[in-house]
């Protein structure tokens, strides 16, 4: 019996982490080749690592197939349905933030607000006889925010990378992203409007589907105990 970790396979989200539990004495390291997606934790017992992208460890604790989980919230309020009633947050890490947001191009400058984009969008529709379209990934959030703010004179694209590049390349009016420094919608000539959709950051996740025996629930309980959440 082991209580599955699943952790991001890469980049700065997966160094970030490690540094997050070896802080806590619980060290994990990877183990066989830089290619290879095996390694160990020591500092707790039975814990097994799991490497997994970022964007799948919200499917993979939603269906119980690792206890716990590291990743960005916004990958889980995205990905799944209702998330609440299958995974919950135990702790936030302090870092990976990122913000999604809306952004259109700097040149729309009576474009400051959702109700400006409203007027656009019904404006557009009439002059083009489609709709204004918005590329992003992030279809949930993205509905969900812009149902709340009344715009409806839209169509999402889906743009799964690269998204700033969609409004240049003439495949969508706007984009909804994530951004940090701000950096690339600047680069691609586009600006913020409305407030920030979701607030991310890379989170602790526990899944509330996951089978626990006795002993998991005790594993568990330690692991949580040393890393204090
Ligand atoms: N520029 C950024 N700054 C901070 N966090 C970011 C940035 N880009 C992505 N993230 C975060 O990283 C997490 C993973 O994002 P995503 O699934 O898009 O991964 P990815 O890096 O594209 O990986 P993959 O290539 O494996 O799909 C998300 O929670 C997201 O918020
Ligand atoms: O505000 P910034 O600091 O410029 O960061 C924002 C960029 O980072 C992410 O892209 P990533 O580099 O992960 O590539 P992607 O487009 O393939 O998702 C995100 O999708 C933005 O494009």
């Amino acid at each position: 019996m082991t209580i599955k970790l699943g952790i991001p396979s890469k980049g700065r989200l997966m160094a970030d982490t490690f540094d997050w539990f070896g802080a806590r004495g619980v060290t994990i390291t990877r183990t066989g080749t830089d290619r290879e997606y095996a390694g160990r934790v020591d500092g707790a017992e039975g814990v097994e690592l799991v490497l997994l992208a970022a964007g799948e460890i919200p499917r993979e604790l939603a269906a119980g197939r690792i206890h716990l989980g590291v990743t960005g919230s916004d990958v889980v309020q995205e990905k799944i349905a209702r998330w609440e009633t299958k995974i919950a947050p135990l702790a936030a890490l302090g870092f990976g933030h990122a913000d999604l947001v809306l952004a259109v191009p700097k040149t729309w400058t009576d474009v400051r607000d959702l109700s400006d984009l409203d007027a656009v969008a019904d404006a557009f529709r009439r002059a083009h006889g489609f709709r204004l379209r918005i590329a992003t990934k992030y279809h949930r959030l993205v509905r969900a925010h812009l149902k709340a703010a009344g715009v409806t004179s839209y169509q999402l694209v889906d743009s799964q990378g690269a998204t700033e590049g969609t409004v240049a390349n003439l495949t969508a009016e706007a984009i909804a992203d994530i951004t940090s420094t701000g950096a690339t919608l600047d680069a691609n000539h586009l600006k913020v409007i409305g407030d920030v959709m979701h607030k991310s950051q890379a989170t602790l996740f526990q899944s509330l589907t996951a089978d626990l025996s006795s002993k998991d629930e005790e594993l568990l309980a330690d692991l949580r105990s040393k890393i204090r959440v």
